[in-house]
């Protein structure tokens, strides 16, 4: 049997790479299609012989002196077919030594013109240079960075984030995990890991002799414990910096006909639901993507709740479709309307900090009945949480509902701790739950009889937070990570 078909698809990606390591790659690294400039880059050890082979002085006539380029200054070259000779554009190049390359390797940069036609040429005038020259796979100059130890994976996925992020949240998390402000919390974690251990280690070396001083289990395990306990109330808070990442749920929950596509379409600004005077209109979850003040939400249009012997099979799935985006979540809209007295079914607890209650139809009572009708919507589904009143129809109350809402993203989603977030995603959650598991067993088998288990513990603690920054191999999440990257990147 072939060796390629006994391994899985991501081993053979990463077999692929390894054994390619020493090909230059090149790739453009700018959108497709018109612009003013496109950039294609080549990393690798020929990489220069872009530039002797293919650039010369727009000046020289004839073949120039050959004259290596000087490192991190743009010289303005015409470029070449490297067969035909024929001039394919005048780009900015630029050099890239590998000890200032990210990519660990010799870099070049040609800034053409953003045609198609020009990106199409240069690329295919580089697929003559040699045989070690081969279009990139996506990520694969990141990947190079990784593996020449420029970047951590953690700035790595920061690096992909950054790139895919709409929104002002977004952008600001993202650059900070770029730029390394995970990787130096990790390498102290570790830090702090490999100190506990080298305590405990030299229990066991010298437990039996007299030089170890009384109480070096106490102090192992007290450092322990306080690490364990910062972890946990990290691992707490950086929910926040999940969800920011993904897009905060934000649901819009309610009786038929409260208001409720119309609510979401003043939110999306366009007519994204169907709004009908209809009750059970919407059926489905309508879904739209949204920046709001800088926060990345997903909004969700649902069908209306209610209860009874008349709900009908359809309208039946949509209430179940509803409930299933409330429980899944971030926070819910839950609009009531204050014209008629509706019925509520135990859909929402009004009272959590998750929920933010809005009365809508406002012009279609006075004010003395609507101050009634709050309170009696209040006291009725003891909603405690807060509350706007707003009429879509006349706009009354809705600047205080979008400050309401920005307020409260602000508060619940804002990246205003005191220190950065310990986890972005749920690869990190997963590998710091495994590292508290192994810190928990430690401090159950920490004494005289358990303590090589103990540092065995200990030792899978730090392995598990050396996956998050990929200073253990960790082959798995590699392919994984490097194939979501453009090509180019
Ligand atoms: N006067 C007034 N009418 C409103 C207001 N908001 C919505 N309506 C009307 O109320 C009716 C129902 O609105 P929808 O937005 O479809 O209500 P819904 O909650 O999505 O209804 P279902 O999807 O059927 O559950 C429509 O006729 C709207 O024009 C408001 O603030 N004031
Ligand atoms: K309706
Ligand atoms: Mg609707």
């Amino acid at each position: 049997m072939r060796l390629a078909s006994c391994l899985g698809k991501r081993q053979q990606h990463t077999l692929r790479l390894a054994h390619s390591q020493r090909d230059t790659i090149y790739a453009s690294s700018t959108a497709p299609g018109k612009a003013a400039i496109a950039i294609v880059r080549i990393s690798g050890s020929d990489a220069l012989q872009v530039w002797h082979q293919m650039t010369r002085s727009p000046k020289a006539h004839r073949a120039p002196p050959v004259r290596p380029p000087v490192p991190r200054r743009a010289s303005l070259r015409q470029v070449v077919d490297p067969v035909t000779q024929d001039p394919l554009d005048e780009a900015l190049v630029l050099y890239f030594p590998r000890s200032v390359a990210l990519t660990g390797q010799d870099l070049v940069e040609l800034h053409l013109h953003g045609s198609r036609a020009v990106t199409r040429a240069v690329l295919e005038a580089l697929s003559k240079l040699s045989d070690h020259f081969r279009p990139a796979e996506p990520g694969e100059f990141t990947q190079r960075a990784y593996e020449s130890g420029k970047m951590d994976l953690t700035a790595v996925e920061g690096l992909r984030d950054l790139i895919e992020s709409e929104t002002e949240a977004q952008r600001q998390l993202a650059l900070a995990q770029a730029t390394g402000s995970l990787h130096k919390q990790y390498e102290l974690i570790r830090q702090q890991l490999i100190e506990a251990m080298a305590l405990i280690e030299a229990i066991i070396d010298f437990g039996e002799d007299e030089n170890i001083e009384d109480g070096v289990i106490d102090l192992a395990r007290a450092k322990v414990a306080s690490l364990r306990e910062t972890l946990q109330a990290r691992l707490t808070r950086s929910r926040s910096s999940e969800i920011v990442r993904q897009g905060i749920r934000v649901a819009i929950l309610g009786p038929p006909n409260a208001g409720k596509s119309t609510l979401f379409n003043w939110l999306v600004q366009r007519e994204a639901s169907i709004v009908t005077a209809h009750p059970g209109t919407t059926r489905d979850i309508i879904q739209t993507s949204l920046d709001f003040h800088g926060y990345p939400l997903v909004l969700l249009d649902t069908a209306g709740l209610r209860q009874g012997q008349d709900v009908h099979e359809v309208e039946q799935i949509g209430i179940t479709r509803a409930l299933e985006a409330a429980s899944s979540a971030d926070l819910k809209l839950c609009v009531l309307p204050l014209d008629q007295p509706t019925a509520i079914p135990r859909l929402v607890s009004s009272s959590t900090e998750d929920a933010l209650v809005v009365f809508t139809k406002s012009d279609l009572v006075d004010s003395t009945s609507a101050a009634s009708q709050v309170a009696r919507y209040c006291a009725l589904y003891d909603i405690r949480g807060s509350h706007c009143v707003v009429s879509v129809k006349t706009g009354d109350g809705l600047f205080d509902l979008s400050q309401f809402l920005q307020r409260c993203c602000e508060s619940r989603f804002g990246q205003h701790q005191p220190e950065a977030p310990l986890v972005t995603q749920a690869r990190h959650r997963h590998h710091l739950e495994d590292c508290l598991a192994c810190l928990a067993a430690f401090e159950a088998s920490c004494n005289e009889e358990g303590i090589v288990l103990a540092a065995e513990e200990l030792r899978y603690a730090a392995q598990a937070i050396g996956r998050i920054t990929g200073r253990v191999e960790a082959e798995e999440v590699l392919g994984q990570i490097f194939s979501s990257f453009c090509i180019g990147k």
